[in-house]
């Protein structure tokens, strides 16, 4: 988090005055107070323009707490239902695949249903005979609303290819709505070529020929896994970005690195913050900085190209990127 107001604040247009407030919402207040997110947190967190989230999640807390308590509720409760999440290797860039395939697409994963609505339950806890439920919903207007959203974005991209992840010979009832509601709105793109994977298939191909991805519009659990495979092929889990759009801009919009807090390596000064500097790109380009957006991508792309052998810490990546972008 530190390294990315770093580079933002280097950005930034002089008359640009940026107000920034900061929050300690992760275990240490939870520790100290039991709370997550309040009503009065989200009153007071609803007037700002923008919201940049460190990762949150500690072994010291229960698994879940944080993560349904904080993030997911954050993220219903500012509609964010457009999860965007670009992958893109760029020149030099390590890489687990062979070769040095072309790899530039956005995941469009839906961010306010599916099995993360905590609609589910459990009886008969901790017997042998438990039975627990985690029942995904999904509505025509959720779904409507992000493939729609999806094929704006392949429209305006060059390849204007946009393909839909599901498991839909399986989930019937949650795969026929979205297949449905997928070839309806596509009629009203007959520019953009469509395709549908089976989530598994779909984890073959982001190995095997990333390429043929452009943009994936896919649901919020499946949408989860995949990105951070995506992750993982395109420069690794360190430089993954992602936004919480609320596109009515009703609500903030919440930008965050893809990954999780990271508690083995929390500390030590090794995590990678450029995940964190790409989510302020992001988040520039949302308010409309584009110029600036640009300038920070062209940083971490210099930098990551440039990157030799020698380990950095976390604060001197940050400095060198902040350097880089303030040009
Ligand atoms: N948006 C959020 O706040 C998220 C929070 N979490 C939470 O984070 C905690 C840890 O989750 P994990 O499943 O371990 O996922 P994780 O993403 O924190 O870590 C997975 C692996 O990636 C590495 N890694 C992550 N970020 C890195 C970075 N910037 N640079 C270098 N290496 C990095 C970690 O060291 C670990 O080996 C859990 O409590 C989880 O619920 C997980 C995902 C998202
Ligand atoms: C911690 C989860 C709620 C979210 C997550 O893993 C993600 O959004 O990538
Ligand atoms: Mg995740």
């Amino acid at each position: 988090m530190a390294q990315g107001l770093k580079v933002l604040n280097a950005v930034l247009p002089q008359d640009v005055k940026l107000e920034t407030k900061e929050y300690d919402f992760g275990a240490r207040r939870y520790h100290a107070s039991g709370e997550t997110l309040t009503d009065a947190d989200l009153a007071d967190l609803k007037q700002h323009d923008a919201i940049l989230l460190g990762a949150i999640g500690d072994p010291s807390v229960p698994s879940g707490v944080l993560e349904r308590g904080f993030l997911l509720k954050l993220r219903f409760a500012f509609d964010h239902h457009v999860n965007l999440r670009p992958s893109r290797l760029l020149p030099g860039v390590a890489t687990p695949l062979a070769g040095q395939p072309e790899i530039d697409f956005v995941v469009v994963r839906e961010g306010t249903e599916g099995p993360y609505t905590g609609n589910g339950g459990t009886i008969r806890k901790g017997t042998p005979h438990e039975v627990a439920t985690e029942v995904s919903v999904n509505t025509a207007f959720g779904v409507e609303r992000v493939v729609r959203d999806a094929f704006a974005r392949a429209q305006a991209r060059p390849r204007k290819k946009l393909t839909l992840v599901h498991k839909n010979n399986v989930l019937a009832f949650a795969g026929h709505l979205w297949t449905n509601v997928f070839n309806k709105v596509a009629e009203e793109f007959p520019e953009v070529t469509t395709d549908y994977i089976h989530v598994d298939a779909a984890t073959i191909y982001l190995v095997t020929d990333p390429a043929r991805f452009d943009v994936i519009v896919t649901d919020n659990l499946f949408g989860d896994i995949i990105t951070d495979l995506a992750a993982a092929v395109s420069g690794g889990i360190g430089v993954a970005a992602s936004g919480n759009i609320n596109p009515s801009r009703e609500f903030p919009s919440m930008f965050e690195p893809v990954h999780g807090s990271a508690p083995d390596i929390a500390g030590q000064g090794k995590a990678d913050p450029t995940a964190t500097v790409l989510s302020v790109a992001l988040l520039l380009r949302h308010l409309g900085y584009d110029n600036e957006a640009i300038r920070v991508e062209e940083a971490v792309s210099a930098d990551l190209g440039g990157r030799g052998e020698t380990p950095r810490t976390t604060d001197e990546i940050g400095d060198a990127l902040a350097v880089r972008a303030a040009g």
